[in-house]
C-alpha cells in the first residue's frame, strides 16, 4: 500500500489527470484514490506523474485493479474446491495486463496534449493532436470528451467470440488489399486513399472501455499492439512507401461482425484545407500546398477540433435505422494553425465486393443527387468545393470571437451560399442529357413480354431512388420498301421512330416507372421521371406526403398498340407535302416553302421557335369557344361507333382543327431548321409536383415560359376507339386513368373512317410528362395544336401544346380537356373538376359553390 501522508495536490492536476484517463474509459472513482496516494508516494512532484503520458499512474491503477481481481478470485477459490483453472489464468492476465499498459501509454502519447505532458515517443511523432468535438454540439470539448480510443484488429483468421462490445488486438495489421485492385496493382485512386491513421484520427470511443479490453483479453490469448507511428505521408501523400508503412496500422472492425480479411477499414480523406486556403489565410504563412507536413509542424503540438458523424448517430441509437455502418465515421479536424482535415471512414465490410470508387465520380454523383434535392442550379457547383468551404467555415466559426467578422469577410457568392438559397428542396433539378437504356419486363396490361435481357446502348448508371428499371430485347421490323421502321414486341406493340433512332440491334428503350415506397423518403423527390429519354431532365416533387404516381413507362415518343394503323411511308410525301430543295432553315426565306403551304402559306412559327400570335390565337379561341367554330358530322362517328357497334348515335361534331405542319426527313433543310420545333422535343425545364386542389399530379414549369412556347406534346399508346372503349369497359375502377385524347382534328375529311384509322392516345401505361398535365375549364395556359411531321394522313399526327400567355415560373401547366361534363355516355367518366377557373364547366360545382354562396349570404 502506499503511504498514507496527505499532500495538498493541486486540483488543475486532478483534473487534467482524470480527464486523461477518462479518455480511455478508465472512470474517475478508479483515478482519484490511485492519484492520491501517487501524489503522497511521489511527494506531489507531478513532473514524475506525468512523465510518458502517466505511466506510473496507469501501472498503478492497473496494479491495484489486479490486485483486487486476485483477491476476489482468492476468496472464489476459497469458495471453491476446483482450482486448477485458475493456475493458468493468473500469469496469462497479467501479460495482458502488462501489454494493456504499454498500449494506453501509448494512447496517451498520442492524444498527448490533452493531459500528459508529451513522452519521448510521442515527440517523434508528427504531433496532429486532435481535439474531438461531436456534431450537433455547440460545445467545445476542451478535455473531458476527450476520446481516444484504439483501432483493434483481431489476428488473422480469429473470428470475434464477443461481437456486441469486444474489440480484438493485434500487432500488425496485413496489408489492406482494398487499396489493391484483384491484380495487385495500386488502385488508381489511391492518392485519395489511406489506411486509417490512428496518430491523426480520432477513433471511435465506443470501442475504447478499457474494462471491456481486459475482460475480452483474459479470455483471449491475444497480444495488444502497439500504436504505430504516425506517417505524415499518410494523411494524403500517394507514395507506395508511405501507404505500406500505413498498412502497418491497425484498423477498426465493426464490433457485431465476425472477423475476416474482408473486413477492411479505409480512409478516404475528403478535403484537406490548409492555413493559406485562398479564403482564409492563416498567420503561420503560405500553406505549403499538398498535404504532408514540415519538420516544424510535425513537432508542434497542434490544438484541434474533430467531428464524428458516427458517434453522434450511435449516441442517439439511430444508426441502424439509417443504415449506418457500425463504424463509418465521417471526421472533421482542425489545428490552430488553420488546417483542416474531412475525412470519410467507411467500413466496408458491410458491403461484398467493395472498391474504392472513383472520388471524382462519387463527387459527380453527390452534385447531381444536391442539385434536385436542394434545388441547386449554379453550374459551378461542385461537392469539392463545398467541401473546402466547409472546413474554411468550420476554422472560421471555431475561431471563438471573430467569427462574425471572419464570417463576413467569407466569399459571400460561396458554394455555401448556393445552399442557403430559398429555393431548396422544392423546386428544381434540371440537366441536359441523352441516352437511352433499360427496358421494362412486362406492362401492366400484359402487352408487352420480355424475351431476355440484352445490355444495350450507352448505360446510365442506375440510380437509387428507382427500381424495375431491366432491359429488354426486341425484334426489329424494318420496312425498306417504304422505309417505315418499328419494333415489334409481342406482335403487338410497335414503336414509333424515325429510322435513325433505332440501333443497329434494333432495339428501343422504354423506361418503366415503379415508383416504389421502400426506396423514397418521405419528402419525395425523384430527379429525372424520364430517365434519360428526353432532353432535359424533368424532376417529380412530392413535399406533404409519400404518396407516387401510379407506374408507368415512359416514353418520349408515340408508340402503336396492335391494330391501330399508322404509315409513315416516305411514298405518302408527295412534293408537295415536302421541301426538298430548300437548304439551312426554312422560316429566313423570303418565299416560305412548300411546308408552309398547310398554314396558308406562312409559317406557323416564328423565329425562336415562337407559334404566331395570329394562329395561336385562332387556335386558342377554336378551343374556348368551339360553337362558334366550325364543326364537323362524321356520317358514322367512330366514337359513336366503338360505344355500341350495332346502334350507332349520330355525331356530336368535332372542331376542324387547324394543323402545323413541320419539315420532316424528305425536306433538304437542316434539324435546326425553324420549322421543326415539336420533333425537336421537350426543352423546357418542367416539374411534376402533388396539387394542392385535389387534382392528384400536376405539371408545372420551372421556368419563365412567353407566349406562344411549345412546352410538350401529349404521348402514349395509339390504340383504335374501340380498343380504348374495351379497356375502359376492363378497367376496375381502381386503376387510376389518364385522360385519353382523340385524334379526330380530321376525322371529317374522309367520310367513313375505318375503325383501325380512328384513333387515339392513351397515356395511362406509357406516356411521357404531358399525361401529367390537369384539365382548367376556362383560362387554361396551354392549347393544344395538332402537328403534323411524318405523315400527311391526318388520322394520325402529334399533339403539342403551346402557352396560351406568358406563365411565370412554378405555375401549373394545364390545358382544356374540352371535356362535356353533363355527357354521362363518354366513354371516360368525368371527373369532378377542381379546377376552379372562373367560368369551371363543371355544373356539380357551380351547384356546390351556389350552396354555398347561398348559405353565406343568408349568414350575412
Ligand atoms: C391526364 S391526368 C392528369 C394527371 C393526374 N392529375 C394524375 O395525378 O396523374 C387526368 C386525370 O387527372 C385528374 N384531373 C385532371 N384535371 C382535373 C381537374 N381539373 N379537377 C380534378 N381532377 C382533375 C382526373 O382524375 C383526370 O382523370
Amino acid at each position: 500500500m502506499m503511504p498514507s501522508r496527505k499532500v495538498k495536490i493541486p486540483k488543475a492536476k486532478i483534473l487534467k489527470a482524470c480527464n486523461s484517463m477518462k479518455a480511455m474509459g478508465i472512470a474517475e472513482e478508479l483515478v482519484r484514490p490511485v492519484l492520491n496516494d501517487l501524489a503522497n508516494l511521489y511527494d506531489n512532484n507531478w513532473a514524475l506523474i506525468e512523465d510518458e503520458n502517466y505511466r506510473v499512474l496507469i501501472d498503478a491503477i492497473f496494479e491495484q485493479q489486479e490486485v483486487k481481481g486476485t483477491k476476489s478470485k482468492a476468496r472464489e477459490e476459497e469458495a471453491s474446491l476446483d482450482d486448477e483453472s485458475e493456475d493458468s489464468e493468473l500469469p496469462l492476465k497479467r501479460l495482458c495486463s502488462r501489454q494493456q499498459k504499454d498500449a494506453l501509454v501509448a494512447m496517451v502519447d498520442s492524444v498527448a496534449g490533452f493531459g500528459g505532458t508529451p513522452s519521448r515517443s510521442s515527440q517523434e511523432l508528427p504531433q496532429f493532436h486532435w481535439r474531438k468535438n461531436r456534431v450537433g454540439s455547440t460545445q467545445h470539448f476542451e478535455g473531458d470528451e476527450l476520446v481516444k480510443s484504439v483501432p483493434l484488429l483481431p489476428p488473422e483468421g480469429v473470428s470475434n467470440k464477443y461481437p456486441e462490445t469486444r474489440p480484438i488486438l493485434r500487432e500488425k495489421e496485413p496489408p489492406q488489399p482494398c487499396l489493391k485492385d484483384q491484380r495487385g496493382r495500386s488502385d488508381p485512386l489511391f492518392p485519395r486513399t489511406q489506411v486509417q491513421d490512428k496518430g491523426k484520427k480520432p477513433i471511435h470511443p465506443r470501442l475504447g472501455q478499457i474494462e471491456n479490453r481486459l475482460n475480452y483479453e483474459k479470455e483471449t490469448h491475444i497480444e495488444c499492439f502497439k500504436v504505430p507511428k504516425i506517417e505524415p505521408d499518410c494523411v494524403n501523400s500517394p507514395t507506395e512507401d508511405a501507404v505500406n508503412k500505413c498498412h502497418n496500422a491497425p484498423s477498426i472492425v465493426p464490433k457485431n461482425k465476425t472477423f475476416t480479411n474482408d473486413n477492411l477499414q479505409l480512409v478516404v480523406p475528403l478535403v484537406v484545407i490548409h492555413p493559406a486556403s485562398p479564403s482564409l489565410k492563416s498567420e503561420d504563412g503560405p500553406s505549403s500546398g499538398n498535404c504532408s507536413h514540415s519538420k516544424e509542424d510535425e513537432h508542434k503540438v497542434h490544438e484541434s477540433n474533430y467531428l464524428d458523424v458516427a458517434d453522434e448517430a450511435n449516441a442517439s441509437g439511430e444508426d441502424q435505422a439509417n443504415g449506418v455502418s457500425d463504424s463509418s465515421q465521417f471526421d472533421i479536424a482542425s489545428s490552430p494553425n488553420g488546417e483542416v482535415k474531412i475525412s470519410l471512414i467507411l467500413n466496408t465490410s458491410q458491403q461484398s465486393g467493395c472498391h474504392i470508387p472513383n472520388l471524382d465520380a462519387v463527387s459527380k454523383a453527390l452534385e447531381d443527387k444536391c442539385r434536385g434535392t436542394y434545388g441547386i442550379t449554379e453550374p459551378s457547383f461542385s461537392v469539392m468545393k463545398l467541401m473546402q468551404e466547409f472546413c474554411e467555415y468550420f476554422l472560421a466559426i471555431g475561431a471563438d470571437s471573430t467569427d462574425d467578422e471572419k464570417l463576413k469577410t467569407m466569399e459571400t457568392s460561396s458554394t455555401l451560399d448556393i445552399l442557403k438559397e430559398p429555393a431548396a428542396q422544392d423546386v428544381l433539378g434540371r440537366g441536359d442529357h441523352k441516352g437511352k437504356f433499360c427496358i421494362p419486363s412486362s406492362s401492366s396490361n400484359g402487352s408487352v413480354k420480355c424475351q431476355n435481357l440484352v445490355e444495350v446502348g450507352q448505360k446510365i448508371p442506375r440510380p437509387i431512388y428507382m427500381n424495375g428499371l431491366d432491359i429488354l430485347r426486341c425484334t426489329l421490323t424494318s420496312n425498306k420498301v417504304n422505309k417505315s421502321c418499328y419494333i415489334e414486341r409481342d406482335e403487338n406493340l410497335k414503336v414509333l421512330r424515325g429510322p435513325e433512332s433505332l440501333n443497329s440491334c434494333g432495339i428501343v428503350a422504354v423506361q418503366k416507372h415503379c415508383f416504389s415506397v421502400d426506396t423514397v423518403k418521405p419528402l419525395q423527390y425523384f430527379d429525372d421521371i424520364t430517365k434519360g429519354e428526353e432532353m432535359v431532365k424533368i424532376s417529380l416533387v412530392n413535399g406533404t406526403s409519400s404518396q407516387l404516381p401510379p407506374n408507368f413507362f415512359y416514353i418520349p415518343q408515340n408508340i402503336v398498340f396492335q391494330k391501330a394503323y399508322v404509315n409513315f411511308a416516305l411514298a405518302r410525301i408527295s412534293d408537295e407535302d415536302c421541301c426538298s430543295n430548300c437548304f439551312g432553315d426554312c422560316t429566313s426565306l423570303a418565299i416560305p416553302c412548300a411546308c408552309a403551304r398547310e398554314t396558308g402559306g406562312e409559317f406557323a412559327y416564328q423565329q425562336g421557335g415562337l407559334v404566331k400570335e395570329k394562329f395561336l390565337e385562332e387556335c386558342i379561341s377554336m378551343n374556348r369557344d368551339p360553337q362558334n367554330h366550325r364543326l364537323f358530322y362524321c356520317k358514322n362517328c367512330p366514337l359513336e361507333r366503338s360505344r355500341n357497334e350495332n346502334t350507332s348515335n349520330p355525331c356530336k361534331g368535332h372542331l376542324v382543327r387547324k394543323f402545323i405542319k413541320e419539315c420532316w426527313c424528305k425536306c433538304g433543310c437542316s434539324k435546326k431548321c425553324g420549322n421543326r420545333v415539336v420533333q425537336r422535343g421537350i426543352t423546357v425545364n418542367l416539374q411534376v409536383f402533388l396539387t394542392p386542389e385535389g387534382k392528384g399530379w400536376g405539371l408545372r414549369t420551372l421556368e419563365n415560359l412567353p407566349k406562344g412556347a411549345f412546352v410538350c406534346e401529349y404521348v402514349g399508346e395509339i390504340v383504335t376507339n374501340t380498343e380504348l372503349y374495351e379497356r375502359n369497359l376492363r378497367s376496375t375502377g381502381k386503376e387510376r386513368h389518364t385522360y385519353p385524347v382523340l385524334l379526330d382534328a380530321d376525322w371529317g375529311s374522309e367520310g367513313v373512317l375505318k375503325d383501325e384509322e380512328a384513333l387515339c392516345l392513351d397515356a395511362t401505361f406509357y406516356g411521357n410528362v404531358a399525361r401529367f398535365i390537369n384539365h382548367r375549364c376556362f383560362d387554361a395556359n396551354l392549347v393544344e395544336i395538332p402537328v403534323e411531321v411524318e405523315t400527311p394522313d391526318h388520322h394520325y399526327y402529334h399533339l403539342a401544346f403551346f402557352t396560351t400567355r406568358k406563365v411565370d415560373a412554378l405555375e401549373e401547366l394545364t390545358w382544356d380537356y374540352g371535356i362535356d361534363f353533363d355527357d354521362h355516355n363518354h366513354p371516360v367518366k368525368a371527373f369532378r373538376c377542381c379546377c376552379e377557373s372562373k367560368g369551371c364547366r363543371d355544373t356539380r360545382n357551380s351547384k356546390r359553390h351556389g350552396v354555398k354562396r347561398r348559405k353565406m349570404e343568408m349568414k350575412a
